[in-house]
């Protein structure tokens, strides 16, 4: 509502209701160009961590019930925030949240509990239970607006900014696969939102699913004059890509919009929530915390993936990663809890946890540790 009245309107109508109605309109408009899809690809489930995702989105909701039909869960009528659902409970646990009904490859989907971070997820046949994370989101994005720029011919350039959390595979797969520049900044989305800010095009995504994508003002006018000049094959792209630009909110990101541009995407593209995890695998990860007096005491340098002080500590993750295939660690201080947090990543599960362990106790021996030390398996 602010980036509303800040740009007199032209961001869109500075009330709730002006803001489902732009929303929905784009979708509306998008999926029309799907080809027809079964009852089943059109459904959603969603679990709004009992916060305010689930109020809004039952308002919302009739605007695109044609397109999109969702099926809310822990929507707060009984249930407390976040506690054992939403999308960082999701992320962090690996598993689905409490009062979620999963048939296997249902797609489904959490949100946060202020309805910031999106994160899917569904279970296979054989119910094994596969996260789709901010990551794999960026990526299905990024992926869908080249191959719109490329049809429209336009050499508008893109960028995807992550953060020190991304998965090693996600890094990888848009570089060398899909030859996009990736960019890591600092956690928090006010460095990435910065970053992308450099881009005609930048899109930014935590891993944890808290994201979205910015157009240039430079981007947007060369897209919708495209858009009533091209023809054809070429037209319907620029018209895409002005739906897309309407679709995300680009003053902060949210889950709601993140979730329709997803839906958008997948009908157009015909996907099913198991074709867009194949895209890559995930390396086996692990993120810990360690309690320590003064968490101040660690400071980082080169995107928070360096440890500068205290002294040694970053030889000894050095020492400690080599030791594993495919490996990578790093640590930081939380900027919203009084704890250090430590992330590993390797080639098997073991090993993920066994060096995130490792590297918590030369944490815990070296930046001041308090309590009990890290316990292996934890
Ligand atoms: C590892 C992680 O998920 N960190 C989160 C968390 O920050 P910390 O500084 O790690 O506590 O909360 C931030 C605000 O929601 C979010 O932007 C960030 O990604």
């Amino acid at each position: 509502m602010v980036y509303c009245r800040n740009t007199n309107g032209q961001y869109g109508k500075a009330t709730i209701e002006g803001y489902y109605q732009k929303l929905s309109k784009a979708f509306v408009e998008l999926t029309k160009q799907a080809f027809c899809t079964g009852d089943e690809d059109r459904s959603l489930k969603v679990d709004c961590a009992n916060g305010i995702g689930a109020l809004k989105l039952r308002e919302m909701e009739h605007y695109f019930s044609q397109e999109l039909s969702v099926q809310l869960f822990n929507d707060g009528t009984k249930g407390k925030l976040n506690h054992l659902c939403g999308a960082d409970f999701v992320k962090s646990h690996q598993k689905p949240p409490q009062g979620m009904e999963m048939k296997s490859n249902e797609r489904c989907c959490s949100f946060d509990g202020d309805a910031d971070r999106i994160v899917y997820y569904y279970h296979d046949a054989d119910g094994h239970f596969h996260l789709i994370d901010g990551d794999k989101i960026a990526t299905l994005i990024s992926s869908f607006l080249k191959e719109l720029l490329l049809e429209i011919g336009e050499s508008l350039n893109i960028g995807v900014v992550q953060t020190a959390y991304a998965n090693g595979s996600s890094t990888r797969y848009l570089k060398e696969v899909m030859k996009v520049p990736v960019y890591c900044t600092k956690t928090g989305v006010k460095h990435l939102h910065h970053k992308a800010q450099e881009f005609d095009i930048g899109v930014y995504f935590e891993a944890n699913g808290h994201g979205t994508v910015l157009f240039s003002k430079a981007a947007e006018k060369k897209i919708r004059e495209l858009a009533k000049e091209l023809e054809d094959k070429k037209r319907k792209a620029a018209e895409m890509l002005e739906n897309v630009i309407d679709l995300f909110n680009q003053a902060a990101g949210d889950a709601i919009s993140d979730m329709l541009v997803i839906e958008a995407i997948l009908a157009l593209k015909g996907l099913t929530v198991q074709q867009w995890d194949a895209l890559y695998t995930d390396l086996p990860n692990r993120q810990l915390k360690v309690k320590v007096a003064d968490r101040q005491l660690i400071s980082t340098t080169d995107a928070e993936r360096q440890a500068v002080t205290p002294p040694g500590l970053q030889e000894a993750i050095n020492d400690l990663v080599k030791k594993y295939k495919l490996s990578r660690a790093f640590v930081r201080p939380s900027g919203t809890e009084d704890i250090v947090r430590v992330y590993a990543e390797a080639d098997s599960q073991e090993s993920a946890d066994s060096l995130a362990y490792e590297v918590s106790v030369a944490v815990f021996q070296l930046a001041g540790g308090v309590g009990e030390s890290p316990k292996p398996g934890l």
